[in-house]
């Protein structure tokens, strides 16, 4: 039974399952047991090995017999793994290939998105396709087992020749006999055996095509796993220098934040906020010599026309002196944009200086020139260069701010135009210049801040920011910078600025136009605008322009309303002052709710005072306080905020537009106010304030909802406040901002293309 034997060597020892095992049981039922031996011969595996052999070899079903019998006798041999192995695995492979790499690729995708994949599972697959490359070696183990079958496949023919051979020529006596029957029966059984030999070895054949193919799909799978790999390694590299990123900038940022007061930093700020001293004088300074004026100007016109001029005529030619100044507001607020690109913020001021001192002239010698248009031409010109202040003073105390002082310093803007608008009152009282005489000299002592700031502004350098981000001039604001810090560590500044710089690319220096259509830049335009309008519209300047006359309504003598007017200029400046370290500890969106809330309560007590004067005497004195209260409260947030937070909203390229479309619609609003407020007390009386109450409630509701907190943020953290789809994202102050350039540190630009694949 060589066979038997040789089959059962073949098929690893198997106990002569299939075609080998039967041939060995007994040659008879060789043929009819073929199929089902190798079940019976190797039980354990024969599941396996007969579903895995159909699926392999479905186009060779005897093949599928041999394999099943072939694996099923060898239970351990190697033949039976191989067969099994790879018949089955093979194609199971194939799909878990394509999807193990589905998987991988969906993770790698995920990973770039959210940098938090779940390593362990990736590792999982990785593990399972390792596992199933290494089954590949048992491929070879196949290979093997061809050989084998082929050996014994031609073994087998040798030996069925043989008995043919002796077969086909039985002795003349047996031809009839039961050994004849017998041989014959043996070659038809051998012949079959031979047969299904044949197509054992080439279904062999074909599975080794197809493991080849599968061995192909491993190699695949394996650089597939490679370039995993790499992807891999270069996501935590990249993390690595995002994490690296953050913290320097952090640090930075602590730095930034322990800047304090500098020599050179004071002189600065001083000799710009001259600027808004300035403005809050002229603001304020028409208001006393108001009967002089009127007086100057009858004196004129019927010097000049021989004939009377009445009083109406006089007071309407008196409001077109007040409020001619607004309108050269205007226009200087709306240009301040264009000059402070063009010649710099100090630059700007500097020669706006000359502008001061042309309208401070006109406005002095009005009387010497004998003509109240003299007067109204120096009142336009002083305008237009307030206006110009309201833009560039601002500008520029932000951008030469240190991050943790900003706020602060930002307050001194309200402070100087409270300060101005103070000495203004106090030197047109009537004893000292607000005479017939000397409101002359009262209006054209406007000369002095401007000279002042002529002498003062040359030594003081030009805004580091201009100089680097608009003007690309890093030598001129490293000096600045230098001089400003008063120190040579200027580094934080210098990144902290070309921070900003990276993440206004796509805006270096935009007009009006575009800040107005851009949908990005929509929202904090919005906010800033919203902002100016709470400051005029909070009805302020109905209480500065009109208090005298407020007091009186209320009950208070005309004397004593006049101290009680300075007295609110006062406590304005002293408010100012006290909001100063609360700008950067409190922070600006707090203390302007604040303010607003608070000036929305006073205003609802003014009107109630106003309504009860009437029937009870002391309640003039409710009025009074009111009107402190609300003043106050001004000074708390609207007063100063506004100013600031357009520069603070905008970076460097949009900032100087901004900053001319608030300060317009300021402009705008403050003459509103100036022109309307009449009308309005003609025709709600002692319901006048109640517009502005409500006018008040509104803005604190968009200010709770819209406006986001700037304290101790860089101009690149706030600028990221508004990057979502020009939403408001809250921050934390501490963290760094999302807008870092994907750009590694050897400057190797990442492949992006790579990463989204
Ligand atoms: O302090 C009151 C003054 O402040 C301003 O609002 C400017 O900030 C002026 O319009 C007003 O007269």
């Amino acid at each position: 039974m060589k066979v038997s034997s040789s089959s059962g060597r073949v098929c690893g020892g198997g106990g002569g399952g299939g075609v080998c095992g039967n041939g060995g049981e007994d040659g008879n039922d060789t043929g009819s047991r073929g199929d089902s031996g190798g079940g019976g011969g190797g039980a354990p595996n024969n599941n396996n090995s007969s579903s895995s052999s159909t699926s392999t070899c479905t186009s060779s079903p005897p093949c599928s017999e041999g394999c099943g019998g072939g694996g099923g006798g060898g239970s351990g041999g190697s033949g039976l793994v191989a067969g099994v192995l790879v018949s089955d695995q093979g194609e199971v492979i194939s799909d878990r290939y394509v999807g193990v790499a589905r998987q991988f690729a969906s993770r790698q995708a995920s990973e770039r998105g959210s940098n938090k994949a779940d390593q362990s599972d990736g590792s999982d697959d990785e593990t399972t396709l390792r596992q199933m490359l290494v089954s590949s070696y048992m491929v070879d183990g196949l290979r093997s087992l061809q050989h084998q079958v082929t050996d014994m496949s031609a073994n087998l023919t040798t030996r069925l020749d043989e008995l043919q051979s002796r077969g086909v020529s039985p002795s003349p006596a047996a031809y009839y006999g039961t050994e004849h029957r017998g041989h014959m029966e043996t070659s038809v059984a051998l012949s079959e055996i031979r047969t299904q030999l044949h197509e054992l070895t080439r279904s062999l054949e074909s599975c080794q095509s197809e493991v080849t193919e599968v061995k192909r799909d491993m190699v695949a799978i394996k650089n597939e796993l490679d370039t995993v790999q790499q992807v891999k390694e270069e996501i935590e590299e990249l993390r690595e220098y995002v994490d690296r990123l953050e913290l320097q900038s952090h640090r930075r940022k602590l730095r930034l934040l322990e800047q304090g007061l500098t020599f050179f930093l004071s002189y600065t700020i001083l000799a710009s906020m001259l600027g808004m001293l300035q403005f809050g004088y002229n603001t304020g300074v028409i208001n006393a010599p108001e009967g002089n004026i009127e007086k100057f100007i009858k004196d004129v016109f019927e010097d000049r026309y021989k004939e009377n001029m009445d009083h109406a005529q006089a007071e309407l030619l008196y409001s077109f002196a007040v409020s001619i100044f607004a309108i050269g507001g205007m226009l200087g607020g709306f240009s301040g944009g264009i000059i402070a690109n063009r010649f710099g913020r100090k630059g700007g001021l500097l020669l706006n200086s000359f502008v001061g001192i042309g309208g401070a002239c006109l406005m002095g010698l009005t009387k010497y020139f004998n003509s109240y248009e003299v007067l109204f031409i120096g009142r336009f010109i002083i305008g237009v260069n307030c206006g110009l202040n309201t833009s560039l003073v601002p500008m520029y105390i932000s951008e030469i701010a240190p991050l943790n002082l900003r706020g602060g310093l930002g307050t001194v803007n309200q402070l100087a135009v409270t300060t101005g608008l103070l000495i203004s009152q106090i030197l047109g009282i009537e004893q000292i210049l607000g005479t017939d005489e000397g409101w002359p000299l009262l209006l054209g002592l406007a000369i002095c801040p401007a000279i002042l700031q002529l002498i003062l502004l040359p030594v003081c350098p030009e805004s580091p920011r201009y100089l680097l981000i608009t003007k690309q001039w890093e030598e001129e604001a490293r000096k600045a910078l230098r001089r400003l810090r008063a120190t040579n560590q200027i580094e934080e500044d210098i990144e902290e600025m070309r921070a900003e710089e990276r993440a206004q690319q796509s805006e270096a220096t935009i007009s009006m136009m575009e800040l107005v259509c851009s949908p990005t830049l929509r929202q904090p335009l919005i906010i800033s605008v919203v902002m100016q309008l709470s400051q005029q519209l909070s009805g302020i300047n109905a209480v500065f322009y009109y208090s005298t006359s407020l007091f009186i309504t209320a009950g208070l003598a005309e004397n004593v309303a006049k101290f009680v007017t300075i007295g609110i200029g006062v406590i304005m400046v002293n408010m100012t002052l006290v909001t100063m370290p609360l700008m950067d500890k409190t922070g600006r969106r707090t203390l302007h709710l604040y303010g607003l809330g608070g000036m929305f309560i006073f205003s609802i007590f003014i009107t109630i005072s106003l309504l009860i004067t009437e029937m009870i005497d002391w309640m003039s004195y409710l009025a009074v306080v009111s009107i402190l209260g609300f003043v106050v409260f001004f000074a708390v947030g609207p007063g100063s905020i506004p100013w600031m937070i357009t520069a603070e909203l905008f970076s460097q390229g949009p900032r100087p537009a901004a900053m001319s479309i608030a300060v317009l619609i300021n402009w705008v609003a403050n003459f509103a106010v100036g022109i309307g407020f009449q009308p309005l007390k003609t025709a709600l009386d002692n319901y006048t304030f109640l517009p502005f109450s409500v006018l008040l409630a509104i803005f604190w509701i968009f200010t709770y909802k819209k406006v986001p907190e700037t304290k101790n943020k860089t101009f690149e953290e706030i600028l990221a406040l508004f990057r979502q789809n020009g939403s408001l994202v809250e921050i934390e102050a501490s963290k760094t901002t999302s807008t870092i350039t994907l750009v590694k540190p050897e400057d190797t630009p990442l492949d992006t293309d790579k990463y989204a694949s």
